[in-house]
């Protein structure tokens, strides 16, 4: 096979940053993606319709030229977060709110600590049909890192699902096969989003013979077994897993620091990667349902109408990128072969 045809995919997971970064971030996206989802979690986070709005509108004024990018924006839920802020962002346009336990991830100091304390806004939501997309992590000092997402769905997600069986949840990029198997097993309500580099790497490519930062990011990655779990629940073509991202851009300097930022920027390559690890798989067939189609039935929005076609070709990610101010950025998978390339523009 050396051309690919599919319709048009969207990024059910993304980090597009703010400010002059945009410039950047909305492009890369935009070149593959009609449509994506934005994730709230800037300094200070997107916690009510105002600051939807005023993000929205910044992020649709960072569009290239002609570019039809549209910007499914999301709430960032804190321990303040009322009925009133999911209604008013309902209205806003707004198709989910993110829980971010507190301290799990890059900006989620003013997330959520009391998890159970938020059922009350759960509920709001499941009336009104607004998804609730879940970082699902604990953060107990004494639970080890690598067990943490386990620990989550032992001790949170179980009741959350049970509890509001009419909510749609996002497991948000899942990364060991306990997830996989709990989405597996949860109604249709339940869904998960999965990156790239939780399907092309374990924790071998983060710690074998030398730290890499690049491939840093949350929730780590895992063993290899939770890798390969996750390869074999794409290729089943399950509909309850869908193309998210997680492309989550940090600065050169802050990812090669002694204390490295957490996150991939992958969206330079992010269609070509998953269609490089789908291509191992020998399930080219499976790559539009889960970049395509999933993802937006799960929502209840419509399919897009556009196509996008991917060409065999090998090309190399680039090892930097520079941004308007300057500082360079290292995309994830820098200087490796990718044997796909998108083709145009969709
Ligand atoms: N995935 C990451 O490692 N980082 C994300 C946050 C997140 O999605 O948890 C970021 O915003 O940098
Ligand atoms: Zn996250
Ligand atoms: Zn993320």
């Amino acid at each position: 096979m050396t051309t690919l045809t599919i319709q048009t995919p969207d990024d059910w997971h993304l980090h597009l940053r703010d400010g002059d970064m945009l410039v950047e971030t909305v492009a890369a996206t935009a070149r593959c993606f009609h449509r994506a989802i934005v994730m709230p979690n800037l300094v200070p986070p997107v916690i009510n319709a105002e600051a939807l709005l005023g993000y929205q509108q910044r992020i649709l004024a960072a569009r290239p030229e002609g570019s039809h990018f549209e910007p499914l924006m999301t709430l960032f839920l804190t321990n303040q977060t009322s009925a009133e802020d999911i209604t008013a962002a309902k209205a806003a346009g707004a198709v989910a709110a993110k829980m971010y336990p507190a301290g799990a991830t890059t900006n989620s100091a003013a997330a959520v600590s009391q998890l159970e304390a938020l059922y009350p806004v759960f509920e709001v939501m499941q009336e009104q049909g607004m998804l609730l997309l879940v970082h699902g992590e604990v953060t107990d000092h004494h639970i080890d890192i690598f067990d943490r997402e386990k620990e989550f769905i032992d001790q949170k997600m179980v009741h959350i699902v049970k509890r509001f069986p009419n909510l749609k949840v996002v497991f948000e990029h899942i990364t060991t096969s306990d997830a996989a198997q709990f989405v597996l097993d949860a109604s249709d309500n339940v869904a998960a989003t999965i990156t790239p580099q939780h399907l092309l790497l374990n924790r071998n490519d983060l710690l074998v013979g030398g730290v890499r930062p690049h491939n840093f990011c949350l929730p780590v990655l895992k063993r290899n077994t939770h890798q390969q779990a996750l390869r074999n629940v794409v290729k089943t073509g399950s509909p309850k897993f869908f193309l998210g991202t997680d492309s989550a851009p940090h600065a050169k300097e802050a990812k090669e620091n002694a204390c490295g930022c957490a996150g991939c920027y992958s969206a330079w390559s992010a269609i070509e990667l998953y269609a490089h690890v789908f291509e191992e798989l020998d399930a080219l067939d499976k790559l539009e349902g889960f970049a395509s189609h999933f993802g937006a039935d799960f929502y209840g929005l419509q399919r897009n109408s556009g196509t996008l076609t991917l060409v065999r070709e090998d090309w190399t990610i680039p090892s930097e990128i520079i941004l308007p101010d300057g500082k360079p950025i290292v995309p994830f998978f820098a200087g490796e072969t990718v044997h796909w390339k998108v083709q145009g523009s969709i």
